[in-house]
């Protein structure tokens, strides 16, 4: 008998938990995972806390939902993802939907709506934050797809999602196709910007002042009980407050320091390179990385390139610098995130609303942070802000934190510790706020070799200079 409200298909850490909290919230719950063992395992451990309805074969998974049938699946982004697509599609009828709850590519995701919708069938690509402990307790949910589609999920999915402070669930329709999984790879890109800055601050406070782990658990623990409260500064305390049982040193200071990363902040990169959209501090984040696990060139670098190796006189207050300069520039990552999705939407005709946006971050997911709220009325008082920057409120923020930020990122040149993220978010400030740019010199110099051809500042057309002729300026 059909009585299933949803079903998910991939049982792994993300999947089984979902199906959770979908049982926990009164819906009865289809559940299949392609090794059936997964399956019993969920069903033995929780099978008491809501209606599941267990299938060992696909076909009895699919023949258990009530129409119209709707399937979450959440299994490995790529190859996987599209089996178990096929393989559903054919056992579905029109009206039909298959989320994906995983982190696929955007393309991906345009492609197979384009070709599900042709059989007739509805397909949500849908952004879901919060890891393992989101999914069980209330995720973000990012959803793309047709407004159709969101009618009968939407009500379901947000019944699941995190709330936000007024009470509001973490989980708005963004957009038709690719916008939902577009929205959730920029905030993974976000949340690399935000832990290489977090990084910095650590780097610079341990390795330059020669504050202890421990203490500085306290320190980002303070700084989450003012502007900067955040899931990723109180998850940072956790980890440096940690000492390894083994060793009995600070956990922080047994694990290798090669970070890995499974490809959703390149891809932000290569699509705000497309796009042409200034992403520097998720490209920095994602370089440093990049330069963390590159083994080869480290080794053999590290006993040749001398400077100075982190002790310099730190300016008095240095802590409160380094807070500063945080705050200012996980604002301009947000900023650089905000402006790429605001990008993509004119780009792919999605029309997402930056403030609804922003609103379904304030909880649940990995970048949840106080400032959210703030950054949720800015747009919703101005959503034609031609950047976060230009909201009252955050113009004031980041130029108030101008000196320390300056201090910070010199400070740090000097003492030879690198700070990617946060040099790259002042430059990106400066760059904003600079009258004039050397960019009337690289255009020259485009005209020179290229014939490139330049405007001028004083009247409206196009000029080349005739450079390896009598250099005589000729209007085109
Ligand atoms: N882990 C996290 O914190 C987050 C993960 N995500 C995304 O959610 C999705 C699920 O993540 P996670 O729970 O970590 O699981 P994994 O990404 O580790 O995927 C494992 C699941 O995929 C299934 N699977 C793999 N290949 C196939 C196939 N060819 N056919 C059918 N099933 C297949 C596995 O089945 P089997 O048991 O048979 O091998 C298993 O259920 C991923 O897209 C991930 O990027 C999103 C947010 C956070
Ligand atoms: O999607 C997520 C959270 O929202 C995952 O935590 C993300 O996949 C982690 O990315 P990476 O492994 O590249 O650091």
């Amino acid at each position: 008998m059909s009585t299933a409200d949803i079903g998910v298909v991939g049982l792994a850490v993300m999947g089984s938990n979902l199906a959770r909290n979908f049982a926990r919230h009164g819906f009865t719950v289809a559940v299949y995972n392609r090794t059936h063992a997964k399956t019993t395992e969920l069903i033995e451990a929780h099978g008491d806390e809501g209606d599941f309805v267990p299938s060992e074969a696909l076909e009895d998974f699919v023949a258990s939902l009530k129409r119209p049938r709707k399937a979450m699946i959440m299994v490995q982004a790529g190859n996987a993802t599209d089996a178990v697509i096929d393989q559903l599609a054919a056992l579905m009828e029109p009206g039909d939907m298959i989320i994906d709850g995983g982190n696929a590519h955007f393309e991906n995701t345009r492609r197979r709506e384009a070709a599900l919708r042709e059989q007739g069938l509805h397909f949500v690509g849908t952004g879901v934050s919060g890891g393992e402990e989101g999914a069980l307790l209330g995720p973000a949910i990012m959803p793309g797809g047709s407004a159709e589609s969101y009618e009968s999920l939407g009500p379901i999915l947000e019944a699941i999602a995190a709330k936000a402070p007024d009470g509001t669930p973490c989980c708005t329709r963004l957009g038709p196709d690719g916008a939902g999984h577009f929205v959730k790879m920029v905030h993974n890109g976000i949340e690399y910007s935000d832990m290489q800055l977090i990084g910095e601050a650590y780097d610079l406070l341990r390795r330059g002042v020669g504050i202890e782990p421990a203490d500085l658990a306290k320190i980002f623990s303070e700084w989450n009980a003012g502007e900067l409260d955040s899931y990723l500064i109180e998850v940072t305390a956790e980890v440096l407050g940690h000492t390894d049982a083994a060793t009995g040193k600070p956990l922080v200071d047994v694990i290798v320091d090669q970070a890995g990363q499974k490809g959703t902040g390149r891809w932000t990169v290569q699509n705000a390179l497309d796009l042409g959209v200034p992403v520097t501090g998720i490209a920095e984040a994602t370089f440093a990385r990049a330069l963390s696990s590159g083994t080869r060139q480290r080794e053999g670098a590290v006993d040749l390139l001398t400077g100075p190796t982190g002790k310099v006189d730190f300016p008095a207050d240095f802590v409160e610098d380094v807070r500063q300069a945080l705050y200012a520039s996980k604002i301009v990552a947000y900023a650089q995130g905000f402006d790429q999705i605001a990008a993509a939407s004119a780009e792919y005709d999605w029309g997402i609303d930056l403030g609804s946006c922003s609103a379904l971050w304030r909880a649940g997911c990995i970048i949840r942070a106080r400032f959210l709220d703030r950054i949720t009325e800015a747009w919703r008082s101005d959503p034609e802000l031609p950047t976060l920057l230009a909201a009252p409120e955050f113009t004031k923020i980041v130029t108030d934190a101008q000196d320390a930020w300056r201090r910070v990122v010199s400070t740090a040149a000097l003492a030879g510790i690198p700070t990617p993220g946060f040099s790259s978010a002042l430059a990106y400030y400066d760059g904003l706020r600079s009258r004039r740019l050397p960019a009337a010199l690289i255009q020259g110099q485009r005209d020179f070799f290229g014939a490139h051809t330049y405007k001028r500042v004083d009247r409206e057309g196009t000029f080349h200079t005739d450079w390896s002729g009598d250099r005589n300026e000729i209007e085109l």
